[in-house]
Formats: structure tokens, C-alpha cells, sequence
């Protein structure tokens, strides 16, 4: 019996690495697998047939091993030699060979800042997976998220819902415009004012909840039953009740955070993605959020509201558009509400509840702040005084600048077949998916300085022009802040999310003295901040509180 020829075996191998798998089969699993299996076949057939080999079981195996060798063989060669496209950006050899490894970095949750340090290390263009750039440089924010800019990449292929309706965030522009318009409007300031009735009752909930305990609260899980409870209400007419139940009765919370933690994960490595996609109970904890919001919208139809919730709106009930929008659509947005609106609210109240915690001179300005605003026993939510809240809206952007709630976002593509584009004055291969990642920008000193990783909300302030150290300039590169991303497919709910946190904070602090509880380790608290797609701190932030 002769064994396998290596040689000729090597030969097919590179071949088939670049006329098959690098052309075609690159984001197809089942593609993949097929010719994974039947290309060495064809080898060993087509030997067997010249008599160069007598098949039989060992040689057989002993085909199909070194065939997976050469072509991995093929594969890291090609990606870390001159002729890959992406040979000219620097960035760490492990990345150039394979984004299992960046996908290892996102499960840790440390995603965000391995960015940061690879910026600091290679520049602003850094290769960061065999066909991924990340951009650490403001101007490349307009080339890839401004209009004309980049459509959407890999990771929102790996979310979208494959068979049924698609929601906003994963749409081509053109059909994404069209659907733009219906949230533009559930979000213009009309919207927000029939919000801020809903907002205001599940505030008053939230602190009745509050006053209820003495002892250490974690004050995120009541935060994320708030903000789940008002966006029920706003996208569907309700729905949730977890202030109500105190406890996360349905699991929904929980299903988010797992489906954050593996859908940020695999998005790195589409066609893991698509393999895991064949394990049946894989998918079933989004098909349970999607069974969820289209059940509780059937609710919202057959109730009907008296409100112009956003339901109103994302099924046009004002009859605005020429084509009546799908039922199906408004529910997959509506579940997109619930995803995009809840969880980033409730982590940056969070957020900035620490750092004005961490440091009191911050908690006592705010509070002198909204003392000032609102003459004793004035309604703090009365939101038409909220422009003199200075400080504290200083301080909101500076807890999003340091702990933006989307980290690192996901890619944009430079379409295979357009040219190529250039981003940031660089020519950019087609093919490249790009990241521009806030967390990046944002802890720049060449944007943000001084006090570039320290909390200082004073460089948000037009008054404070210097640092108070003589020959030290303030830098405050406004286009560099972007929390909310930006261009056409920039957070719809921005306006809202500020909303919200504005009223929780004032209704909060004229409630309660506020402190962090015994004991409580600052610093690993902050260190366990975790970047899922959504930033989550993995310890609980206990406080305790005392009504004032
Ligand atoms: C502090 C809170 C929030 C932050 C930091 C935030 C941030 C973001 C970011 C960075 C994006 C772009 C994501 C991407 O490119 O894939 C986004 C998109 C989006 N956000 Fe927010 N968001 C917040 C709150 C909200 C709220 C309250 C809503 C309303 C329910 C909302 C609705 C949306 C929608 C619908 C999109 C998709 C927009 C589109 O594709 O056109 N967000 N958000």
C-alpha cells in the first residue's frame, strides 16, 4: 500500500486554499464543511483512479490530516506574507493569523482595552484580525460612519435574524433610511415629551422600590428593571413588571447577558457563528426574547393605546408613509428598542452614580447644582429647567467619554468588489472590515487631556478654557466623542437616553443621601467593567440609602 504523495498533496492543498476558500467559501459554514470534506476525496479518488495510491483506511486518514495541515499551512503563510492586502498595517502576528484569538479577547471582556493598547503600541491603524482594521484616528470617524460612508459588517451579519424580519441596525442604507424615518419620528422632541410621562411613572416606582430596603442595595438590577419596565412601556404599551416582581420573572435580563457575552464572542469568527447556529439550543435564548416582544406586542394590537407610544409610530398608525409598515418589522424593531434602550440607559445611570460616589466633590456639586435649579419642594422632573443642569450634564458626558456603554461597537465593511476606499488620508483594500472604537477615541490624550483616564467634568465646562496649571492647555476634541456613534446610523434613542438619565439622577439624589456600602472595593468594581457589545460590570455596585 502506498502512502499519500506530500508533495502533490501540498500542491492541491494551496490551490484549493486560494482558488476555493479564499474567494468563496470564507463566510459560508456548510460551504466550508463540504469542500473541508470532499476536496480531499477528490484527491484520493483522483490518485486512486491514476494508480498513484492503493486506498485504504490509513490512507485515507493519513490523506485527510496532512490535507488540513498544508492548507493551514497555506492559510497563515498567505496572511502573514507581502501578498495579503493588509499587509502594510501593523498589529500583533497572532492577530494576522486568525481572529479566533480577538475572539478569545471579546469573551474576556477585555475587548475594549486591548484596543487601547494596541493604538498605544502600533498608531492609529492597527491590524487586528486577518482582514480587520481598527482606526484609532478622529478623522477616519466621517469616511466610515458619516454619510456615503461604510455599510454595516460582519458582526451584524452574525446577529441579523437570517429568515424572518429584519430590524433597523442591520439594514442596507437605502432601506435603512426608509425605516429611519418612522424612529426619527418616535424620537423627535413631540415623542419624547409623551415619553416623559411613562418615564416619570416608572421613576416614582423605582424609588418607592428604593425607600423599601435599609440595607446594601445592588443598585444596577434595580436600574436594569427600570429601564426594561419604561422601554416595555414606550415600545409596546409594557410588558415587563420587573419593578413590580422585584425579581427578573421571565429571564429576559439574563437571556440578553448571555446572548451579549456569545453573540460578541462568535461575531469575531462568523463562520463559529454559523457552526454554533446547527446546535439546536444554540439559538434559543433570542428566539426567546423574539417570541417575547412579538407576543407582547399581539398585546399592544389587540388592546390598542390611547398613547402615541413607539409602537405608534414604528407601525405608522398616523398613516404618514406611502407603504403601511409590516407588523413583523415594528416587532423586530420593538424587540431592537428593548436590546439597544435598556440595558445602555440603566449601565450609564450606573456609571455615573459611581463616579460621583467615588469622589464627593462631585456629588456635592450636583447636589448644589439641582438645589439651585429647583427651589425646595419644586418637581425635580419638571424637565423644561434641566438646560441650567450644567454640571451634571458635564458630568454625563465625561461617565460616557470614560465608560462609553458601547465600547468598541461593530465593524464596517469596505464592500469586496468596490476598489477599495480611502479612510483617514490611507487606502483601505476592499474587503477590510473596520472598527472605529469609541473607548479607543475616547481615551486619547490627543483628544481628551489632561486627566485623560480620570474622571473630570470640568473639560466639558465653556468656563474652564485652562487646566490651572500655568502653560497647560485643555484639549476637548468634540468630533472625537462619540457614545452614540455617528452619521445616518447613529443611536436613534440618544436624545431619550439623556432623558432618562437626567431624571433619575435628580429624582435619585433629591430623594436619598446616597453611599457606597461598607467596605466597598472601588477599584475592583471598576475593573470588573466588561465590554459585551454593551459594557456590563460583572460586580454588583452596593449602596446604601438613606431618604433624605
Ligand atoms: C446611554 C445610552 C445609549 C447609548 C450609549 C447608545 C449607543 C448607541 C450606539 C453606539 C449605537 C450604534 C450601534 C451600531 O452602530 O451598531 C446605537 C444605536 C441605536 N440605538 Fe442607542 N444608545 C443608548 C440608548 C438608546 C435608547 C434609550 C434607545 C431607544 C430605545 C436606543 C436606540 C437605538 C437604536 C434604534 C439604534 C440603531 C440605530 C440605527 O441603526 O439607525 N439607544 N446606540
Amino acid at each position: 500500500m502506498h502512502s499519500p504523495l506530500p508533495v502533490h498533496l501540498l500542491c492541491f492543498a494551496i490551490a484549493s486554499h486560494l482558488l476555493i476558500f479564499k474567494r468563496f467559501a470564507v463566510l459560508d459554514f456548510g460551504l466550508a464543511v463540504i469542500l473541508l470534506v470532499g476536496l480531499p476525496g477528490v484527491f484520493l479518488a483522483g490518485a486512486s483512479k491514476l494508480g498513484v495510491l492503493e486506498l485504504g483506511l490509513r490512507v485515507v486518514f493519513e490523506c485527510y490530516i496532512q490535507y488540513y495541515s498544508f492548507l493551514a499551512l497555506s492559510i497563515i503563510s498567505y496572511r502573514l506574507s507581502p501578498f495579503h492586502r493588509l499587509h502594510s498595517f501593523p498589529g500583533p502576528l497572532i492577530c494576522r493569523v486568525t481572529n479566533l484569538w480577538i475572539a478569545y479577547i471579546a469573551f474576556t471582556g477585555r475587548h475594549h482595552q486591548y484596543l487601547s493598547e494596541l493604538h498605544r503600541k502600533y498608531g492609529d491603524f492597527v491590524r487586528v484580525g486577518p482582514e480587520e482594521l481598527s482606526i484609532g484616528t478622529v478623522d477616519g470617524i466621517v469616511d466610515v460612519l458619516g454619510i456615503g460612508g461604510l455599510p454595516k459588517g460582519k458582526f451584524y451579519d452574525s446577529i441579523k435574524n437570517k429568515e424572518g424580519p429584519k430590524s433597523l441596525n442591520v439594514l442596507p442604507p437605502e432601506e435603512h433610511a426608509k425605516r429611519r424615518r418612522l424612529w426619527n419620528r418616535g424620537m423627535n422632541s413631540e415623542s419624547l415629551t409623551e415619553y416623559e410621562i411613562m418615564i416619570t411613572r416608572r421613576a416614582t416606582q423605582l424609588m418607592e422600590r428604593l425607600s423599601k430596603d435599609d440595607g446594601p442595595i445592588n443598585i444596577i438590577k434595580w436600574l436594569d428593571y427600570f429601564s426594561f419596565d419604561f422601554v416595555g412601556d414606550m415600545a409596546f404599551g409594557g410588558g415587563f413588571e420587573l419593578l413590580e416582581a422585584g425579581c427578573d420573572k421571565e429571564g429576559i435580563v439574563q437571556i440578553m447577558e448571555i446572548f451579549m457575552v456569545a453573540g460578541f464572542t462568535i461575531a469575531h469568527v462568523p463562520w463559529l457563528g454559523q457552526a454554533i447556529g446547527y446546535i439546536p439550543f444554540t439559538s434559543g435564548p433570542m428566539q426567546k426574547l423574539r417570541d417575547f416582544g412579538t407576543r407582547i406586542a399581539t398585546a399592544r394590537v389587540e388592546e390598542g393605546s390611547s398613547k402615541k407610544d413607539l409602537w405608534y409610530h414604528l407601525t405608522d398608525e398616523a398613516g404618514l408613509e406611502k407603504e403601511k409598515p409590516l407588523k413583523e418589522e415594528a416587532v423586530s424593531d420593538g424587540t431592537l428598542a428593548i436590546n439597544a434602550g435598556a440595558d445602555t440607559t440603566a449601565r450609564a445611570i450606573a456609571f455615573l452614580l459611581f463616579l460621583l460616589l467615588d469622589d464627593p466633590i462631585h456629588m456635592v456639586r450636583v447636589r448644589a447644582e439641582i438645589n439651585s435649579v429647583f427651589i425646595k419642594g419644586e418637581n425635580v422632573l419638571n424637565t423644561s429647567k434641566y438646560t441650567s443642569l450644567t454640571y451634571l450634564e458635564a458630568c454625563i458626558n465625561e461617565t460616557l467619554r470614560l465608560y462609553p456603554p458601547v465600547p468598541t461597537n461593530g465593524t464596517r465593511k469596505v464592500q469586496e468588489g468596490s476598489g477599495g476606499r480611502v479612510v483617514a488620508g490611507r487606502f483601505i483594500p476592499e474587503g477590510t472590515e473596520i472598527l472605529i472604537a469609541p473607548y479607543v477615541l475616547h481615551r486619547n490624550p490627543k483628544y481628551f487631556a489632561p486627566h485623560t483616564d480620570d474622571f473630570w467634568p470640568d473639560r466639558w465646562l465653556v468656563s474652564t478654557s485652562t487646566t490651572g496649571v500655568i502653560g497647560e492647555e485643555k484639549v476637548l476634541n468634540m468630533n472625537a466623542f462619540i457614545p452614540f456613534s455617528y452619521g445616518p446610523q447613529n443611536c436613534a434613542g440618544r436624545n431619550l437616553a439623556r432623558l432618562e438619565i437626567r431624571m433619575i439622577i435628580c429624582l435619585l439624589l433629591s430623594q436619598f443621601e446616597v453611599s457606597l456600602a461598607e467596605n466597598f472595593d472601588k477599584a475592583a468594581w471598576l475593573d470588573s467593567f466588561c465590554d459585551y457589545f454593551v459594557m456590563r460590570a460583572t460586580k454588583p455596585l452596593d449602596v446604601v440609602l438613606k431618604k433624605l
